[in-house]
């Protein structure tokens, strides 16, 4: 298995990936040490004028363009509140009970696989190195779509971790629609044709507890998160502590460590934004290797990314003036269940229009 290749995948995929990986890390894997991810100060596109917005917007999306991520600075977000949540990670994944993480074992919400994802059960592909642990919209009080109820009780193993992580939502949902705009605009859309579709949207929060590696571990080679591309729009990835996240650069066909400076946010785009963009904008593979500083190698590492959705009753298709479609127009949960059904399993896929 830990020969197994992307491609052995492949049917899953909803959005073209040509290249060819090893979903496990492995000796022979390259690494790219001169490239260097461009650290954007979104301050320039949230309170410039109309040339800075321009300006921001094309920088950003040449960067994205040429490998799908992008580091940004001047979002405006408080870095105490990273350290926060950096604790507050710590303190559920170690403790919460096992049994009572197991009354929660993540299941399908709409698109969302929402829930604990017990180690080495991220997916039923390869084991992991990670728990994880996802939330939606639905679990946060805060104003939901159609104006329901929420039932935030019903997700938490205690209710006190609810408001806490609700701070970091409340600091994200505010930059969904300037970085969807800055990403239009740069491609030359019109920048809010997104800002509906994006006024409540879904989101998946995901909490990943990668714990200490054991010597073992450590010996054998095995990373922590296998290579993967996200679904969505894009993901919101604060910058980790400890480091590891690797990013598939496809012009060199080899992996760039991410170096993001402390407090900034990691912006990745996703399958639902490559087939938006026609395919100029990636859907790029990451995975989380061992730190190359081995002073990491035993300390837990924490990381809580924030993955943007639109609602499952959308309709995905190529946006205006992008020529010619690679793309047929998809109902946002046909394309998210089959394309996630590689990591859940084929039942996981819903049909509809
Ligand atoms: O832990 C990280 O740095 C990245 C996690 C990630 O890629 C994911 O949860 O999708
Ligand atoms: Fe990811």
């Amino acid at each position: 298995m830990s020969d197994a290749l992307n491609k052995d995948f492949v049917k899953y995929d909803q959005v073209r990936k040509s290249h060819t990986y090893r979903l496990a890390e492995s000796e022979s894997d390259e690494f790219d040490e001169d490239y260097e991810i461009a650290v954007l100060d979104f301050s320039r596109f949230l309170g410039g004028n109309a040339d800075d917005r321009a300006q921001f917007a094309e920088e950003f999306v040449r960067a994205l363009k040429e490998i799908g991520f992008a580091v940004l600075t001047g979002h405006g977000v408080d870095p105490a509140l990273y350290d926060a949540m950096h604790e507050g990670v710590l303190d559920l994944f170690t403790s919460t009970p096992l049994e009572t993480k197991m009354r929660f074992r993540a299941a399908r919400h709409g698109s969302v696989s929402q829930g604990y994802f017990p180690l080495e059960e991220t997916s039923e592909i390869h084991p992991d190195l990670v728990e994880g642990w996802v939330w939606c919209r639905r679990a946060f009080d805060i104003p939901q779509r159609g104006g329901e109820p929420t039932h935030a009780e019903n997700y938490w193993p205690d209710a006190a971790f609810e408001p806490l992580f609700r701070q970091l939502v409340e600091a994200h949902e505010p930059l969904f629609k300037p970085i969807a705009q800055a990403m239009l605009m740069g491609l030359g859309a019109d920048p809010h044709l997104f800002d509906r579709r994006l006024t409540k949207t879904n989101f998946g929060l995901r909490l990943n507890y990668y714990p200490p590696l054991t010597a073992e571990q450590d010996r054998s080679g095995a990373g922590r998160l296998l290579g993967h591309e996200d679904v969505d729009l894009f993901t919101i990835l604060p910058s980790t502590r400890v480091e590891g996240l690797q990013v598939w650069n496809h012009r060199s066909g080899k992996w760039v460590r991410m170096h993001a400076p402390y407090g900034s946010i990691i912006i990745n785009t996703g399958d639902y934004m490559q087939l938006i963009s026609n395919d100029l904008l990636p859907s790029t593979t990451h995975r989380v290797g061992k730190p190359a500083d081995g002073s990491h190698r035993d300390q837990a590492r924490v990381s809580f990314p924030m993955a943007v959705y639109v609602w499952e009753d959308e309709v995905l298709e190529v946006l205006p003036g992008l020529g010619e479609a690679h793309y047929e127009p998809i109902k946002a949960i046909t394309f998210h269940t089959r394309s996630t059904s590689k990591f859940y399993g084929d039942d996981y896929a819903v049909e509809e229009g």
